[in-house]
């Protein structure tokens, strides 16, 4: 460990990252900041939760020039809410500097981001489709950006984003500092990164596995049609405090936060095809604990540090091992512990033997939990909240009947149905799950073809794509057009190449507009 003192900042800086509660840099910290300060391209790869925001942010804050009002810093995020974090931690560290950074990203409106460009922000965050509109309007500027970070660096590279990047990278000045950041990093996008940088040095921090220690990871086989009982059963049994259910298309995504509501439980879901106020809101009402249970695509995989997120479950295998391990580290970050759960159905057990050879790790059977256990979990959280008032709360005015309950009844049974009224009993009520086939490479074949990677060479029509993940395009509709009528409204979202024994995921820009 080392204290950022040592890493030779600023006074304006220390007294941010003080702010903040950070006592020690982080080893991707300590050993990213000097380097990135001397104006080195590096690729920084460390695994999730580790702290690589601050990273980039640091060293990107400190070349700010306060009196330059011209936008010198340019970071890309494959997704809008990935955008918004980001920006909101650079201003959380250029607070004491003085250094403004700027969150634009689709579904906000334009206008009033250009507005706000105006104003001259020393940092912009954004999703690639909306920079490159800006770019097009001329409301944005590259010229003067001395350094460019892209976050989720192998997602960004990927077929859905790489002509994106280039066509921003064109519009910035060759004489630049690029820094790539990411979890994960296949072989043959760290190549195609490359290209990009001169003289790369890649830090890595070394560690025997890609996912945290501190995350238990399970994986449970379970029939498909058994899933969303095993998942209600297993949010029983867990109590998480807060949970991220991972499905696999926008439509699952719907449908398991309808079940689950209609089971008692308090979901919501996030897509790429809501409006982006209500992607918004669902993630405030999240962070605020005022649902418990999000339910999610890949969209939520990637970047997001929401603090209180005990549990994640696959009730979907992910598309590839990058998913599994951006998935999984939603939770225990920064040192925390966490837990993540996989579902496997019977025919895809050779891709969970894939991700643990690629993760380097073991991932746990777990048995199909009962209706028993899930019951004993739900009486623990009863007894946990009777617990908390009889050690907390003033009973006084309850006393008088509860003696003269005792003196009728029998303790144990009075205590027991007190304990039935507190406990959530299983609930059976029926719901609406349209069932998943197993993901296979083979039929991701037949379903996707030459078509769709043939697609990715036209030229774009108009603006308004937003990184890869908005499906109302401001112009130029056909993309929108060709997307749905050649996918059924379950189509996989984000769908990569499903071999898992593929290392650098192949991924269309429609795929990665799908989420
Ligand atoms: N030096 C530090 N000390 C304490 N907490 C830190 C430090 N650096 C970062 N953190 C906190 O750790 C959490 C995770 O950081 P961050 O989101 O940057 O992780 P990451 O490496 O980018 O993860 P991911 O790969 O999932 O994007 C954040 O809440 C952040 O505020
Ligand atoms: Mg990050």
């Amino acid at each position: 460990m080392a204290t950022f003192q040592e890493l030779g900042l600023s006074p304006e800086l220390l007294k941010s990252i003080n702010n903040m509660g950070f006592e020690e840099a982080t080893p991707i910290q300590r050993d990213t900041i000097p380097t990135a300060l001397q104006g080195t391209d590096l690729i920084g790869q460390a695994q999730t939760g580790t702290g690589k925001t601050a990273a980039f942010g640091i060293p990107l804050i400190e070349k700010m020039d306060t009196k330059n009002r011209n936008v010198q810093g340019i970071v890309l995020a494959p997704t809008r809410e990935l955008a918004v974090q980001v920006a909101e931690e650079l201003n959380k560290i250029g607070q004491y500097k003085g250094i403004r950074t700027l969150p634009i990203y689709g579904g906000q409106s334009i206008v009033r981001q250009i507005k706000a460009l105006k104003g001259g922000p020393h940092i912009i965050v954004g999703t690639p489709g909306r920079v490159i509109d800006h770019i097009n309007r001329k409301t944005l500027k590259l010229e003067t950006v001395h350094t460019v970070v892209l976050d989720e660096a192998d997602e960004m590279l990927n077929m859905g984003f790489v002509e994106d990047i280039e066509k921003i990278l064109e519009n910035v000045p060759e004489q630049r500092h690029t820094m790539l950041f990411s979890a994960t990093m296949p072989k043959q996008i760290q190549k195609l990164a490359e290209r990009f940088m001169k003289d790369v040095l890649i830090i890595k921090v070394k560690a025997s596995e890609m996912t945290v220690r501190s995350i238990e990871q399970e994986y449970v086989e379970v029939k498909e049609r058994q899933k969303f009982d095993v998942l209600c059963r297993l949010l029983d049994i867990h109590s998480p405090e807060l949970a991220i259910v991972f499905g696999r298309t926008k439509r699952r995504v719907d449908e398991l936060s309808e079940a689950l509501n209609k089971r008692g439980y308090s979901a919501e879901g996030i897509h790429g095809d809501l409006p982006q106020a209500k992607r918004d809101k669902v993630l405030r009402a999240f962070k605020n604990n005022t649902i418990e249970v999000l339910v999610a695509t890949d969209v939520a995989a990637r970047g997001l540090d929401i603090s209180g997120v005990s549990h994640v479950y696959n009730f979907d295998i992910p598309q590839d091992p990058e998913s599994y391990v951006h998935r999984i580290g939603r939770t225990g970050r920064a040192g925390k512990t966490g837990y993540a759960i996989t579902f496997i159905t019977p025919r895809e057990i050779d891709h969970l033997y894939t991700i643990e050879r690629i993760t380097k790790r073991k991932i746990e059977k777990r048995q199909v939990p009962s209706v028993n256990e899930a019951m004993e979990g739900q009486q623990q959280m009863a007894v946990e909240k009777l617990m908390s008032v009889l050690g907390n709360e003033e009973t006084a005015n309850y006393k008088q009947t509860a003696v003269e309950l005792l003196e009728e009844h029998d303790s144990v049974a009075l205590v027991s149905a007190a304990l039935r009224l507190l406990t959530r009993e299983p609930d059976t009520t029926p719901v609406n799950l349209t069932e998943e086939p197993p993901l296979s490479s083979k039929k991701f074949q037949n379903r996707g073809g030459q078509g769709r990677f043939s697609d990715r060479r036209k030229p774009r029509q108009g603006g308004g794509r937003d990184g890869g993940r908005d499906p109302k395009r401001s112009g130029g509709g056909s993309y929108r057009g060709r997307s749905s009528s050649s996918r059924p409204s379950g189509s996989r979202e984000g769908g990569r190449d499903n071999d898992y024994s593929y290392r650098a995921p192949k991924r269309t820009r429609e795929d990665s507009k799908n989420r």
